[in-house]
């Protein structure tokens, strides 16, 4: 079973609450919030909005495709990403905008690129991702309690968060899908946490460590929790990253994940091991494995 949390009680520092996320963190690797501070009427706008682009005919997408760039901003086409070397590009659509510095050589802080339409695209997804990211940040420092460390200790590090938010679009599962298709195969998430934005449509599966899938649906305005790679990393297995797919189905379906990653100069080397793991490093080079325009391409 996932856990379904008051995130409310959560943010509040809830003893009880605090113990089951510990609990999640450690040993499921994701988790449900209801009661979150973000209201449904927004998530459904911010869908709408993606939805509408997702919507327009490639042609036009093409204006903000990212095979075009050296980073991920933008349309990312079906088959833009391969998640899992042993499956096959992603049937997938998204759209990919991020944190920027401005001056920064990094692929990671790129610009963003915005399409002409939907009206109030670029508005509408701005304040999502402000709200997102906040939110997250909120999140985090209760699980930095729930494992007893200090709140603050992640906060420090998502000054210049490499956050990227994404819309995903899942059209119907393709007629021509074999065993090596999918939606999105499976995969774990590169960064700390991930704030998951549902449309009350199944498609989520989650491993489970003793073999098989749970599915995982919530409806707009609640969100699925996971943590990533980074986190994991960084905390020494006392949150855990858990492999995750969609398979996709007869209906289509679309999905909003901010990505909530540390500063480019992080270091997400387990606590206190006198190791370095700079965050760009470990996000940049998941990036180069698994978007089809950065593979291969030194
Ligand atoms: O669509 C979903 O529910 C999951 C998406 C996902 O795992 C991802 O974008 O990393
Ligand atoms: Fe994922």
């Amino acid at each position: 079973m996932i856990p379904r949390i008051d995130a409310e009680k959560l943010l509040a520092g809830d003893a009880g609450v605090l113990a089951e996320v510990a609990v999640a963190a450690r040993e499921i690797g994701f988790m449900t919030l209801y009661n979150s501070p973000i209201p449904a009427s927004e998530i459904a706008e911010v869908f709408a909005a993606y939805g509408a682009f997702f919507a327009l005919p490639a042609s036009q997408k093409e204006a903000v495709n990212m095979a075009r760039t050296g980073s991920n901003r933008g349309w990312g086409a079906p088959g833009s990403e391969q998640v899992d070397p042993d499956a096959n590009p992603d049937y997938k659509q998204v759209f990919d905008c991020g944190f920027e510095v401005e001056g920064s050589d990094l692929a990671a802080y790129a610009p963003n690129l915005w399409p002409d339409a939907p009206d109030g695209f670029q508005t509408i997804i701005e304040n999502y991702y402000a709200r997102a990211l906040a939110f997250s940040g909120d999140v985090l420092a209760a699980i930095a309690q729930a494992i007893g460390e200090d709140p603050s200790y992640f906060r420090d590090q998502f000054d210049a968060p490499m956050a990227l938010l994404r819309g995903n679009y899942y059209p119907t599962r393709p007629a021509w899908a074999g065993e090596k298709d999918f939606g999105i195969a499976t995969h774990t998430d590169y960064g700390c946490l991930t704030l998951l934005a549902m449309d009350g449509t199944p498609g989520l599966e989650v491993r489970k460590r003793g073999g098989g899938w749970i599915p995982v649906s919530a409806p707009v305005g609640e969100f699925v929790i996971n943590f990533g790679e980074m986190l994991e990393i960084w905390t020494d297995r006392r949150v855990i990253a858990t492999p995750h797919r969609v398979v996709g189905g007869r209906d289509e379906r679309m999905s909003i994940p901010l990505f909530y990653n540390p500063n480019a100069d992080t270091n997400v080397a387990p606590m206190g091991s006198g190791q370095v793991v700079r965050a760009v490093d470990h996000l940049q080079a998941r990036f180069d494995e698994t978007y089809v325009h950065l593979q291969d391409k030194g």
